[in-house]
């Protein structure tokens, strides 16, 4: 069986963060494990707190992680201290870590922000020229390439510049500004549009995540960059279009729709 890790924060509503990578690996058929950088209090309508854990006992978890079952993947996600980042840098460089897929999380669906400031430096200097791909949204792209993103052709000079600059794959995510669901993939000779079909579901929490570890996901089984980024969005669409509703605010994804047994027939209608 394959194996991925997350390096993630909780969050104790279960649709995002490392909950949500857990999900989505063990329903795209690999093996997940976690290194967990922060608890978050939060639910589909926002985070009220964040504890962090020390960089130290992260890199004990990653120590357990590596010397032992060796990840064929894995997912970066909040991580919201520069010594977090360290840390991280820091053991993936030692273990030779491979397919490190590295959704750069700044803030939240529900609106918070979930890395500070000084740790943006740090996570461009060293976190992101590791990762075979990063998955930014508009906002975070325009953060990495410094530039305004207002149209699909803003998009294509912004991931163009990043990829230049930091040696790493971009896709970047349309979804949330552009109100459509195409990603652009931008990486060594690929240049590719993925179009998905925008779904009219308001329960997006936890997206990003999702997309980020069902590329993991994929690249740990051996499927190529851009295969495991169309599987990823089929996955994605697939958990959308099934309709959950749950919360009080945008809530999160159906990651079992593709698994019917007999164990989860029972939550079928
Ligand atoms: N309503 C939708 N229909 C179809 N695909 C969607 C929809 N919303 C998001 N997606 C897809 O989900 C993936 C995640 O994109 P999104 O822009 O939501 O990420 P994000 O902003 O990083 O998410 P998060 O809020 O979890 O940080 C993208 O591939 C996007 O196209
Ligand atoms: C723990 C965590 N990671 C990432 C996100 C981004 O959606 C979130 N809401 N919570």
């Amino acid at each position: 069986m394959r194996t991925a890790l997350s390096i993630a924060g909780s969050d104790s509503s279960g649709g995002a963060g490392i909950q949500a990578d857990i999900k989505t690996m063990t329903a795209n058929g690999v093996f997940a494990m976690t290194a967990v950088t922060a608890l978050t209090a939060q639910n589909t309508t926002g985070v009220s707190g964040i504890m962090e854990v020390t960089p130290a006992f992260l890199a004990e978890q990653l120590d357990r992680v590596f010397e032992d079952i060796f990840p064929d993947a894995v997912k970066i996600g909040m991580v919201s201290s520069a010594a977090l980042i360290e840390a991280i840098a820091d053991k993936l460089t030692e273990y030779k870590a491979k397919n490190i897929v590295l959704d750069p999380v700044m803030v939240a669906t529900s609106g918070a922000r979930l890395i500070s400031e000084e740790a943006i430096d740090t996570l461009k200097k060293r976190l992101i020229p590791l990762a075979e791909v990063i998955t930014p949204n508009i906002p975070e792209a325009e953060v990495l390439a410094g530039t305004e993103i207002r149209s699909a052709d803003d998009m294509e000079k912004a991931a163009e510049q990043i990829f230049a600059e930091y040696g790493c794959a971009v896709l970047l995510k349309g979804g949330h500004q552009l109100n459509d669901a195409n990603d652009l993939l931008v990486g060594r000779g690929v240049k590719k549009w993925f179009e998905g079909k925008r779904i009219d579901n308001p329960n997006t929490h936890g997206t990003g995540c999702t997309l980020s570890s069902a590329i993991a996901s994929n690249l740990a089984k051996g499927y190529a960059l851009d295969e495991a980024v169309e599987r990823a969005k089929r996955y994605i669409s697939g958990a959308l279009a099934a309709m959950l509703d749950l919360g009080h605010g945008s809530g999160p994804m159906d990651h079992a729709f593709a698994i019917d047994n007999e164990f989860t027939a029972e939550r079928k209608n």
